[in-house]
């Protein structure tokens, strides 16, 4: 594992404080097979076309949204677009797996997919396409066969730049719940999930699966993590998340839409804390506005920032930014922690794709979340394990290290990190980072 202390100049963690007994040597050789994480995706390579208005109204989809569309008008749809040369990229997708991905290469590190593959694969095929632009670090031999195609995801992106998703399933919701490993969920750091597992047909297994792998979560305390995926999809049922997010999830990342479905507060601070009701920890990204955090520390040992403190909805809320977050039944005494951070430089000068910058920082929480594990494997006596945090670094510092990974996705084209961030940052030397 990339431990992300070993950068050597300017770190994202706080690397001072690492263990003075710990040598690097170690941390690389032993523990890192147990470090990891799992999630499940629909299988998915994502198809990328520039189109008019008036071809999203002739599909009946709707813009900003992501729809299920069947198979017939899947096949009419996908020729329109080859005929008439629309299709400008394609790329391996799916919410989840872009994230298990992206952590992968930032970790340099194991994760393990599961999801559903076709048997036979043929060279060229889509399902050939997601496994070759896949991390190799990724672990996929848990995927379970279905003879027949993985997911198509029509990105059509219209003149006003918003992404309008059509989702061709082919066998992608087929996992059933027999094909979720207990063993694998048990020994991992994080389950990683997505509200979009729910969206099946009735009598597809996907949602049954979900649900398996969160009783084997929950039996092993393992943190469960849900991504929100799409406003649209929580504004179906904005009571059925709030129960499903208090009886399952530890950890919610989404964007300030989705927080407003959820919560009914457009305010990402008033959301992110809304949301501590019901879970741990949550990730708010708020696009051009940056992203927003809230967790829990235990309250003897909160640390104050020293960063300008930030009023907004709760005042002063970054106060205590400077703390690691705890899972709320490990905190004696929990303490509500905040924190906000700007993007990244102020934004690239040229946005090449937004699409999946929020799956990119919820990556690096799962690094930073990992990286703690790993440690505590290997050194359970170290000083920084004397409560049991959730994160290695503090509630700020990982909301730098997200929002720079998110940077990274938005200068790029694929929803997935091409490579990893650079091992030095000069940037980090900038007035930006001082604050
Ligand atoms: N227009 C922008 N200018 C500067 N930074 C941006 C912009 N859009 C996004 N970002 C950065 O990317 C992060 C995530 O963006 P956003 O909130 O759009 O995620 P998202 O809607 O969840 O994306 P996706 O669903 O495609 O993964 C933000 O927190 C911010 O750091
Ligand atoms: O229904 C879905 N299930 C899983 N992933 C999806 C679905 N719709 C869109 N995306 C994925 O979301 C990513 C950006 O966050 C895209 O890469 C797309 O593949």
């Amino acid at each position: 594992m990339k431990f992300p202390g070993q950068r050597k100049s300017k770190h994202y963690f706080p690397v001072s404080l690492r263990d003075p007994l710990l040598s690097s040597q170690d941390l690389i050789n032993s523990a890192g097979d147990h470090a990891y994480i799992v999630g499940i995706d629909q299988t998915l390579v994502d198809i990328e076309a520039k189109v008019d208005d008036d071809f999203i109204q002739r599909y009946q989809l709707s813009q900003g949204h992501s729809l299920v569309i069947e198979d017939a008008i899947a096949e009419r749809l996908y020729r329109e677009l080859t005929e008439k040369n629309l299709i400008s990229h394609e790329f391996a997708g799916g919410t989840i797996g872009n994230t298990l991905h992206n952590y992968s290469l930032l970790a340099d590190n194991r994760s393990v997919l599961l999801g559903t593959m076709c048997n036979n694969i043929q060279i060229g095929s889509y399902a050939y396409r997601y496994l070759c632009h896949t991390s190799s670090r990724m672990d996929l031999n848990y995927l379970q066969g279905v003879n027949g195609p993985i997911g198509r995801c029509f990105t059509l992106i219209t003149e006003n730049g918003e992404r309008t998703f059509a989702i061709s399933p082919g066998l992608m919701n087929q996992l059933r719940p027999e094909s979720i490993p207990e063993q694998i969920i048990a020994e991992a750091s994080a389950l990683v999930i997505t509200a979009y597992l729910v969206r099946c047909q009735p009598g597809e297994p996907m949602p049954a699966a979900t649900i398996q792998a969160i009783e084997y979560a929950k039996k092993h305390d393992v943190p469960v993590v849900l991504t929100m995926g799409t406003k649209f999809v929580i504004a179906d049922d904005p009571a059925f998340w709030q129960d499903f997010i208090a009886k399952h999830v530890s950890i919610v990342a989404m964007n300030e839409e989705e927080a407003f479905e959820l919560t009914g507060f457009n305010d990402p601070l008033l959301a992110a804390d809304k949301v501590l009701d019901w879970v741990d920890l949550a990730l708010c990204t708020a696009g051009v506005d940056g992203l927003y955090m809230a967790g829990f520390t235990e309250s003897t040992y909160k640390r104050k920032t020293q960063h300008p403190l930030l009023s907004g909805a709760i005042k002063q809320f970054n106060r205590y930014e400077f703390s690691r977050a705890m899972r709320k039944k490990d905190c004696q005494i929990p303490f509500k922690i905040y924190s906000h951070i700007e993007p990244y430089m102020g934004g690239p000068d040229k946005i090449m794709n937004t699409n999946g910058a929020g799956d990119g920082a919820l990556s690096a929480l799962l690094h930073d979340i990992t990286a703690n594990r790993f440690h505590r494997l290997n050194i359970p006596n170290s000083t920084k394990h004397f409560l049991p945090f959730l994160t290695y670094s503090s509630l700020a510092q990982v909301c730098k290290y997200a929002n720079r990974v998110s940077y990274q996705v938005l200068i790029q084209h694929s929803p997935r990190l091409t490579r990893s961030l650079p091992e030095k940052e000069d940037s980090l030397e900038e007035s930006y980072w001082e604050r």
